[in-house]
C-alpha cells in the first residue's frame, strides 16, 4: 500500500485528478469508479478543471457508482446516482449513457446487486475506483464486519453512519435510508487502481486502523492492504495518527515524479 501525505484538501485532489489524467491518456474509455461525500469533491473540481483547459480528454470516460441508497424514489437529489450525475458526469461534459450504477429503486434488490457486479465485469473491470472512508473505516457502504470477499449487495447502516450523513437529508435523521447498496469488498479489490483519500482529523484514527492495523473486517479499509497496488492519500490531519508518517513521507519524496502514484 503506498501512503501520500499532501499538505491539504486541495492538493490531494489535484494529486488523485492528475492519476485520473495519465490514466486516461493511457486508456482513453478508461472505467472510472466514483465515491460520494464531500471527501472527493476536489478530485472532481480539480479534474472538471484540467478537462476544460484541454489538459486531459475525458471524452472516452466510462464512469460508475460506488453505492447507493434503497428506496430513494428514482431522482432523488441525494440518491447517489443524481449525486454522481451532478457532480462528475455532468460537469465532465458526460452523457448518462457512459454511466452506470446499481438501480436502488429496483423492486428485487439482490437481482439489481446481481446485475450490477455482472455489468461490471461485462464492462471490463474497474481501471481505477475512488474510495473515501468513513469514520468507522466503511468503504463505500461495506459497514464493520462486512466480508472482506463481499460482492454487491444490501447492507444496512450502522446509526453512526447515518447520523454522519444526515446533514445531506436536512440534518433530519429520519431521511437517511436504511438500506443501501453497495460494491462489495471482494468487488472493491478488483478494480485495478484503488485510491482513498481521506481528509480531516475526523479521519486520522480510521486512517490509522487502515493502514497500520491488522486487515479486519471491522475495519474494512483494512482489506485494501491486501490489494498489490492500492493508494491512500491524507492530508497532514488525516496523517497525524499514522507512526510511520516521516517513513511514508521520505518514501513519496525519493519517488521520481514521473512515476506519479
Ligand atoms: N458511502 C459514502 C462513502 O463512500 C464515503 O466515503 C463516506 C464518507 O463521506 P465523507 O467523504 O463526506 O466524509 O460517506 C458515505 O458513507
Amino acid at each position: 500500500m503506498e501512503v501520500v501525505i499532501v499538505p491539504d484538501a486541495k492538493a490531494g485532489g489535484e494529486l488523485i485528478a492528475g492519476a485520473i489524467g495519465a490514466l486516461l491518456s493511457r486508456k482513453p474509455d478508461a472505467l472510472l469508479g466514483v465515491a460520494t461525500g464531500s471527501t472527493p469533491l476536489p478530485i472532481y473540481q480539480a479534474l472538471t478543471a484540467k478537462v476544460r483547459s484541454g489538459e486531459v480528454d475525458a471524452s472516452r470516460a466510462r464512469i460508475c457508482q460506488l453505492d447507493e441508497y434503497v428506496g430513494l424514489p428514482a431522482g432523488h437529489p441525494e440518491s447517489y446516482r443524481s449525486v454522481v450525475l451532478r457532480e462528475v458526469v455532468e460537469p465532465l461534459g458526460l452523457s448518462e449513457a457512459s454511466f452506470m450504477g446499481p438501480d436502488g429503486s429496483a423492486e428485487d434488490v439482490q437481482a439489481a446487486c446481481e446485475a450490477y457486479d455482472k455489468a461490471l465485469a461485462a464492462a471490463g473491470g474497474v481501471d481505477l475506483q475512488l474510495l473515501g472512508i468513513g469514520t468507522d473505516g466503511h468503504i463505500g457502504f461495506n459497514e464493520p464486519c462486512s466480508s472482506l470477499a463481499s460482492r454487491t449487495r444490501i447492507k444496512t447502516l450502522t446509526e453512526q453512519t447515518r447520523i454522519d450523513n444526515a446533514r445531506f437529508f436536512d440534518n433530519d435523521i429520519s431521511q437517511v435510508p436504511h438500506h443501501v447498496i453497495t460494491q462489495g469488498i471482494g468487488t472493491i479489490l478488483e478494480s485495478r487502481h484503488p485510491i482513498l483519500l481521506a481528509t480531516g482529523e475526523g479521519k486520522a484514527d480510521a486512517v490509522a486502523q487502515t493502514v497500520e492495523g491488522p486487515v479486519a473486517s471491522f475495519v474494512p479499509a483494512s482489506a485494501l492492504q491486501l490489494h498489490p497496488h492500492a493508494t491512500v492519500v491524507v492530508d497532514e490531519a488525516a496523517a497525524s495518527k499514522l507512526k510511520l508518517a516521516d517513513y511514508f513521507r521520505a518514501t513519496y519524496a525519493a519517488k521520481p515524479r514521473w512515476q506519479g502514484i
